[in-house]
């Protein structure tokens, strides 16, 4: 991965151990939010990643390109694939249970990748450094250890659920998580 210092963690930056009650190793993860353009069931052209976690610690997630999702023609949109990406690393800072945003997002395009390739994603978390966390994933074509087509580098930003309610929809995050504290 071609990483800027942005999204490389400091020295001695390690990932933490999940915590009590973080999902268990090979626990499916679910949607966060029905509604989410990465996750969401009932987004009509989303992406629908269907994720899990194979040892707590890591995520894997599948995304098959569809025609809603090209850029030119028969090919995934570049944005498209950065979303993937997007999502499967704020699962992964999400195994953590604290509230993340992305901050900065760093993407390597090393294939090109036809409509109805399914993509094998995998992201992890290099370190935590105060409010940052500093993560990356990898997308490979049609099985886990295809060819790389996609790789990303990412900084994340730990928030408060403060940030949902005052730029959001709290009562959404509400009515989706009960394992959030969503009264600020
Ligand atoms: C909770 C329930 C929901 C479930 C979620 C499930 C997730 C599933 C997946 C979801 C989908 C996927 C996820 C999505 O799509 S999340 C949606 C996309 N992201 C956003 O909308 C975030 C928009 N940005 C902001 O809100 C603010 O800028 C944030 C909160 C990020 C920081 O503003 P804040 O005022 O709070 O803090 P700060 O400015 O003092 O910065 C703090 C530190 O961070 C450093 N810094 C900041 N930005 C950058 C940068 N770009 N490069 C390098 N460094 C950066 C900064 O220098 C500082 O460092 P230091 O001076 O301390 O050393």
């Amino acid at each position: 991965m071609t990483r800027s210092s942005l999204t490389t963690p400091p020295p001695g930056a390690a990932a933490p151990a999940p915590p009590p009650g973080a999902p268990l190793p090979g626990a499916a993860l679910g949607s966060h939010y029905g509604h989410c353009f990465g996750c969401g069931t009932e987004h009509p052209t989303g992406l629908h990643l269907t994720a899990r976690t194979p040892d707590g610690a890591t995520v894997e997630a599948e995304f098959t390109v569809g025609e809603a999702h090209q850029g030119a023609p028969k090919l995934a949109h570049g944005g498209v694939l950065a979303a993937a990406m997007d999502e499967v690393i704020g699962m992964s800072v999400y195994l953590f249970h604290k509230p993340y945003v992305t901050g900065r997002l760093e993407t390597d395009y090393l294939l090109p990748v036809p409509v109805g390739t399914t993509l094998h994603l995998r992201a992890w978390c290099n370190g935590i450094s105060g409010r940052k966390a500093y993560l990356e994933a990898e997308g490979r074509i049609g099985a886990p250890d295809g060819p790389v087509a996609v790789r990303a580098a990412a900084l994340f930003i730990e928030v408060s659920m403060e940030h949902f309610a005052e730029h959001g929809d709290l009562a959404a995050i509400a009515a989706e998580h009960q394992d959030f504290e969503v009264n600020p």
